[in-house]
């Protein structure tokens, strides 16, 4: 079943803040991406199922402890450009992953203003086999009006069904996630902030500006 969840740790919040301001520059702008990453790996861990074990200690002595069997069933998608910081954080908790890439662009020439839907130019898919077993992340910073998320979901899934699908954002309008648990009721969405507006460009108010534009220098 969808859900939603917004990772409202301090730390994450304070990166978020840093992200949003005009006057962070590049080179901190795709750091604070890639702690926001780590961070929300951290979070979705916490969602996996725990099994007890027990090892034995250089001191010969049993101890219990736990593995988290789900962290070898892992694919992640990055969706160019912005997600690329997202995931080098997303990966220090998944080092394990199988990954793939979906090269999608807002088609900005035909967006007609104040319309809260976009052509979506998808130009390179590679993704890996997914089977029944695996959690899907697919990673993407702005779920702004969910036309990219709809486009790269209508792709993946031709891969596979997996046993979980997680959108991993950073910001999310209410308007995108309403479209995207419409249509894949299952999707669960990790955000930092649900923003209330989305302007005439299909911007996000306030937003944090062009996530890529941020992160890479530029259009
Ligand atoms: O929810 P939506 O309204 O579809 O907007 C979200 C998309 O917009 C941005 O991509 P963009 O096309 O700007 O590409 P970029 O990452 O290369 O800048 C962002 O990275 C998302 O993929
Ligand atoms: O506000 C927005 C919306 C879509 N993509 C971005 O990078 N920023
Ligand atoms: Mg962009």
């Amino acid at each position: 079943m969808g859900k939603v969840v917004v990772i409202d740790h301090p730390l994450a919040q304070a990166i978020l803040t840093t992200l949003r301001d005009r006057n962070t520059k590049q080179i901190e702008f795709r750091k604070g991406l890639v702690r926001l990453g780590r961070l929300m790996g951290y979070e979705i861990v916490k969602s996996m199922d725990i099994e007890t074990v027990e090892v034995e200690t250089p001191l010969g002595v049993k101890a219990k402890g736990v593995r988290i069997r789900d962290l070898d069933h892992i694919v992640i998608i990055q969706v160019l450009r912005a997600a690329m910081p997202l995931v080098e954080g997303l990966v220090k908790i998944f080092a394990n992953a199988r990954m793939g890439v979906v090269s999608a662009r807002r088609v900005e020439e035909s967006h007609v203003p104040g319309s809260l839907d976009f052509d979506i130019e998808i130009t390179y898919v590679k993704v890996p086999r997914i089977f029944d077993d695996d959690i899907l992340i697919i990673a993407d910073p702005m779920l702004a009006t969910g036309s990219t998320i709809i486009s790269v979901l209508r792709q993946v899934l031709k891969y596979g069904a997996p046993k979980r699908t997680i959108i991993a954002s950073v910001i999310a309008t209410k308007y995108g996630i309403d479209r995207v648990l419409r249509e894949y009721s299952f999707a669960e969405i990790y955000t930092v902030a649900i923003d209330p507006e989305i302007n005439e460009k299909g911007y996000i108010v306030p937003g944090l500006g062009d996530a890529g534009d941020r992160a890479f220098g530029g259009p």
